[in-house]
């Protein structure tokens, strides 16, 4: 370089140079990282589990549909193995046996919920029950909703609740399904699930038209707004699994920012429904208890216990029980009629027996179901190929432990695949065929057992709304079956619909499932004005 010359060279050199240095940390970081990494494997007699990468461990190797991934490497390491996610050790467990030890023999240790961003933001994690990690507040909220809001004397106060609700739901399907409209049924089991949770929770529906039960329109745009936006957001905050994100303040996607904004809005929105719970009751002196938010509140008035619910305690489990008891009855609706649009023996089988127990002279009621053992095959063995939660929620273990012989640290993240053991051809005979038949010839109860068949988990954290989610299932399909004709649309064979499957908050299919719905003679004795 000729002497005089600007002195870009030198600054070229100079940026090189510091590139250079900052690659080279760079890569001297990532290859100090992998050999504690590799160290601490060694020293620790840690589950198998595939190869990972610097900084993200195995994070690549899960795809949207991580129930998929998951039982795909399985199969390869085994039912238990320990991932890397990002920063997250992450054991999965994937056999009825492994399951058992998990959720049964250790349950004591592995009942309780790793912290998370959405749980911290969104689920206000401290106050709810759902993210709740194992401790005295969320022994409280499992015995408010045990022993307060799920017992069976109020599950059978809602059944007028349910039974007009549904009714509402059929009579709207058989409107719009008149002159041969195709149907999205994925919308209306949606909106259906919705409106039976809202009715429970706050006696009020968000869908349909205007009755007096059914929210105001401004209101039940807000609602939906919120609800839409919820589910839009997507569930991977990719700070929960690389830290340093967040303490970079790194939000990737912004999605950490919108959960933040939805959850205040969440907030305020379900304040004003308890404000208006508590106008009613106070200063209109009423006492009876019409929803779980009156429950809720008298429990709160009453002060017969030292610890007391706060009004936050009650938003964040409203806000649980939204999220959790909406979507999964819905998805398991839609989820069996595709099975039957997609088996019609199964289907004609089924409305035999409702046509045997019931008849077409008056229509089903709740106190039915036990009568129809055949719908409840049909449900279980929905619940066994498409259960909604496929992962189970994630569970956490409170102190370092052993499964299977290997080392376990304490706080590690516990993925136990159900949607793998339901499936497993070593479990189930002709696993992947849709055969309630099954459950007819072995008795398989819902409580998770022998840990074949676990749709709802099992143990100390099992689903608190199990029976109110599955009054709703299995009386909107006897309802449904019972009064409704359903076919394909024109050019479309059973072996057309599809079982696609997309993963949001809960297990979905991935394209609506579209049918045409006709009436038959039952379905006069609808009211739909009630
Ligand atoms: C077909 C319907 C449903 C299915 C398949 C289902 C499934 C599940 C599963 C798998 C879990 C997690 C269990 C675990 O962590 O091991 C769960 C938890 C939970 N479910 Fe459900 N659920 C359904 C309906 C409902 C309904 C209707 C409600 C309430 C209205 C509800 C409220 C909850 C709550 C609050 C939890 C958290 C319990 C805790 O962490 O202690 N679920 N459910």
């Amino acid at each position: 370089m000729e002497e005089g010359a600007p002195d870009g060279g030198d600054g070229d050199s100079y940026s090189l140079s510091s590139a250079l240095i900052v690659v080279t940390c760079f890569l001297g970081g990532l290859a100090v990282a992998l050999a504690c990494t590799r160290r601490g494997r060694r020293s620790r007699n840690l589950p198998p589990g595939p190869p990972s990468l610097p900084l993200i461990g195995h994070l690549h190797l899960l795809s949207r549909l991580a129930h998929q991934s998951l039982a795909d490497l399985s199969r390869k390491y085994g039912p238990v193995m320990m991932l890397q996610l990002g920063s997250l050790n992450t054991l999965v467990v994937s056999s009825p046996d492994m399951a058992k030890d998990v959720l049964k023999t250790q349950d004591h240790l592995f009942a309780s919920r790793p912290s998370s961003p959405l749980g911290d933001i969104f689920m206000h994690s401290s106050n709810d029950l759902l993210m709740a990690p194992l401790n005295d507040h969320w022994l409280f909220m499992r015995r408010t909703c045990v022993m307060e809001l799920f017992t069976s004397k109020r599950v059978a106060q809602f059944e007028e609740r349910r039974r007009i609700e549904t009714w509402r739901t059929v009579g709207r399907m058989l409107d719009e399904g008149r002159e041969g409209n195709v149907l999205d049924i994925d919308r209306r089991m949606k909106e259906h699930g919705f409106n039976i949770i809202t009715q429970e929770l706050f006696k009020k529906s968000f869908h349909g038209q205007r009755t007096p039960t059914i929210a105001a329109d401004g209101e039940a745009l807000e609602f939906h707004d919120l609800m839409k936006e919820f589910t839009s957001i997507g569930f991977f905050v990719p700070g929960e699994f690389l830290p340093w994100l967040r303490k970079l303040r790194i939000d990737v996607g912004g999605v950490e920012a919108k959960l933040q904004k939805l959850s205040v809005k969440f907030d305020s929105f379900l304040r004003k429904i308890i404000e208006d719970h508590r106008h009613k009751m106070f200063i209109r002196q009423n006492t009876e208890i019409e929803d779980f938010v009156d429950v809720l509140l008298s429990l709160q008035s009453d002060n017969r216990d030292a610890k007391c619910l706060t009004d936050d305690q009650i938003i964040a489990l409203l806000q649980n029980l939204l999220i959790a008891g909406s979507d999964t009855a819905a998805n398991t609706l839609v989820w069996i009629l595709s099975e039957l649009m997609r088996n019609p023996e199964v289907r004609d089988k089924l409305r035999r027996e409702l046509d045997d127990v019931v008849g077409q002279e008056r229509l089903v009621h709740e106190a039915d179901l036990v009568n129809l053992e055949y719908l409840q095959a049909v449900v279980k063995e929905a619940l066994r190929l498409h259960p909604p939660a496929p992962l189970l929620v994630p569970h956490s273990n409170v102190s370092a432990t052993t499964v299977a012989g290997y080392d376990v640290p304490v706080d590690t993240r516990v993925f136990v695949n159900v949607y793998a053991i339901q499936r497993d051809p070593t479990v189930w005979e002709n696993a992947l065929k849709f055969d309630p038949q099954r459950f007819i010839d072995r008795s398989v109860g819902y409580q998770g057992q022998d840990f074949v068949f676990f749709p709802f988990g099992s143990g100390r954290r099992i689903c608190v709304g199990m029976n109110m989610g599955l009054l709703t299932v299995e009386f909107t399909l006897a309802l449904l079956l019972q009064t409704c004709d359903f076919s394909l649309p024109e050019g479309m064979a059973p072996q057309d619909v599809d079982v696609d499957e997309s993963h949001g908050a809960t297990l979905s299919r991935m394209r609506p499932l579209k049918v045409l719905v006709s009436p038959r003679s039952a379905s006069k004795l609808i009211n739909t004005n009630s």
